[in-house]
C-alpha cells in the first residue's frame, strides 16, 4: 500500500534529523510567563556578560540536579526578582525544544498569575510587562520564538 504523507510546512522545512546530529547534552531550563492582571507578561533582558546579552527572555533558569521543576522556578524567582510562589500557583502551559550549537535546550513554560511582592531585578537585567500581542516587538533567543504564537493563542 502507498504510503500517504501529507507535505505540509513542517515536512518543508527540511531539518536535519535529529538522530544524524552530533551528540549534545540536553539542558532542562525553566521558565515563567509572570502574567498581571491585565493580561501583560513579564519579560526580562539578559544582561552583558551573558550568552545572548540584550535579548528578552521569560524568567527562569537551570534546573539543578534532584530539583524539581517547579522547586527551581520558586528559587529563581526568588533569587532573579525577589518574588514568592508557590507550586500550586504554576500552571504547565507549553515548552520549547531547541537545538543550540552546544547543547540541546528543553524548557518547560509555566504560567503564574499569583505571587508575592514586586518584581524587582536584582541581577542588573531590565524588565518590560509586555501585552501577548506585542511579545513579538522584543528580540528573543531562537528557542523562544515558537512561544510568542503560542501565548498570543493561550493567553
Ligand atoms: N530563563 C530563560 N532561559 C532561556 C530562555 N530562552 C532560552 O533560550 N534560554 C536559555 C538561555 C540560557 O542558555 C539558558 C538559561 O540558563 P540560565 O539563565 O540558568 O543561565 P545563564 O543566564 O547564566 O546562562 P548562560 O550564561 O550559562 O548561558 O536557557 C528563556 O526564555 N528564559
Amino acid at each position: 500500500m502507498a504510503e500517504i504523507m501529507s507535505e505540509s510546512g513542517c515536512w518543508q522545512a527540511g531539518e536535519r534529523d535529529a538522530q544524524t546530529d552530533q551528540p549534545k547534552p540536553t539542558l532542562l531550563v525553566v521558565a515563567v510567563a509572570l502574567i498581571d492582571a491585565d493580561g501583560r507578561v513579564l519579560i526580562a533582558q539578559r544582561p552583558e556578560g551573558k550568552s545572548m546579552a540584550g535579548l528578552w527572555e521569560f524568567p527562569g533558569g537551570k534546573v539543578d540536579p534532584g530539583e524539581t521543576p517547579e522547586a527551581a522556578l520558586i528559587r529563581e524567582l526568588k533569587e532573579e526578582l525577589d518574588i514568592d510562589t508557590r507550586e500550586s500557583c504554576l500552571a504547565p502551559l507549553t515548552f520549547a525544544s531547541h537545538s543550540y550549537d552546544d547543547f540541546h535546550l528543553l524548557m518547560p513554560l509555566y504560567a503564574c498569575r499569583t505571587w508575592k511582592g514586586t518584581p524587582h531585578p536584582k541581577e542588573g537585567q531590565k524588565l518590560a510587562w509586555a501585552r501577548p500581542v506585542r511579545l513579538g516587538d522584543y528580540p528573543m533567543p531562537p528557542a523562544d520564538i515558537p512561544l510568542i504564537a503560542m501565548l498570543r493563542d493561550l493567553l
